[in-house]
């Protein structure tokens, strides 16, 4: 489990005389949960996007499986902030979605859709539409369909930000579920130190802009974690000491 899957190495990225991320370097192993906590307007956003491609470093580079990021070649997923599932598609389609864009043949397109529905608990919903479901369950869609592509590396930004406690805790553990699953490599954005307790295998804590790695930290906490364990406690005050000195 020492092979690295992603590489970021020296990266600089600035919107003309704005640095936002100064030299940031650091590696993320095959299999991983990363989670990036850092304050406000940081470039957590910024560092998905280069990911991605969307936006290009100033300079240095990050290496997906040792090579440049290649979106043809690397199967990489993003659920962002504001995401939800296409209104004009049944679940099954919504989850079927991105094995249909790689082309992928219908046989397995259906076995695999199958698969994951049966997984998120969908299965007697593959006919409905979004408009038919509660939140908690369109969460699961879009989740279903980013794992439905068996995604080598899932970015995901915030992605549970918005809903209340319970509902997060609940596709928190089925997030660490399908993971656990899938052996896919995830980074995990959270303003919510407890949520990066509660999921992460390391955190990066980083700095205000110009933005710097502040520390690594490792999570070594047996699972299924409880939240008022005393040792989960100590980990959520450590983390959020360094988040103090921001
Ligand atoms: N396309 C762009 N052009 C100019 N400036 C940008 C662009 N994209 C991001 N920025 C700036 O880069 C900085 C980092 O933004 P980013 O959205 O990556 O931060 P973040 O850490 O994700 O913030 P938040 O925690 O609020 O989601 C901000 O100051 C933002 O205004």
């Amino acid at each position: 489990m020492n092979e690295i899957k992603v590489k970021v190495d020296h990266m600089t990225k600035c919107f003309g005389d704005l640095k936002v991320l100064d030299d940031i370097s650091f590696e993320v192993k095959k299999g991983e949960f990363l989670c990036i906590v850092g304050p406000t307007g940081c470039g957590k956003t910024t560092f998905l996007n280069c990911i991605t491609k969307l936006y290009t470093p100033t300079s240095g580079e990050i290496l997906v499986n040792n090579e440049p990021v290649n979106l043809k070649k690397h199967n990489i997923a993003y659920i962002f902030q504001e995401y939800s599932a296409m209104p004009w598609l049944t679940v099954e389609q919504n989850v079927a979605f991105g094995l249909n864009v790689k082309h992928t043949p219908k046989d397995i397109v259906k076995k695999e859709v199958a698969q994951v529905l049966e997984t998120v608990g969908l299965t007697k919903y593959k006919d409905y539409y979004p408009v038919e479901l509660s939140t908690s369950m369109i969460q699961r869609v879009v989740i279903a369909r980013a794992f439905a592509t068996k995604p080598e590396l899932l970015l995901m930004d915030e992605p549970y930000g918005q809903l209340d406690v319970e509902l997060r805790f609940r596709l928190e553990d089925e997030l660490i579920r399908l993971w656990k699953q899938t052996g896919t490599t995830v980074i995990f954005i959270t303003h919510n130190i407890e949520e990066a307790v509660y999921l992460s295998e390391n955190i990066l804590v980083l700095t205000n802009k110009p933005t710097t790695i502040k520390e690594r930290i490792e999570n070594p906490l047996p699972r299924p974690r409880v939240v008022t364990d005393p040792e989960f406690i100590d980990l959520r005050n450590q983390v959020t000491e360094l988040i103090k000195w921001w």
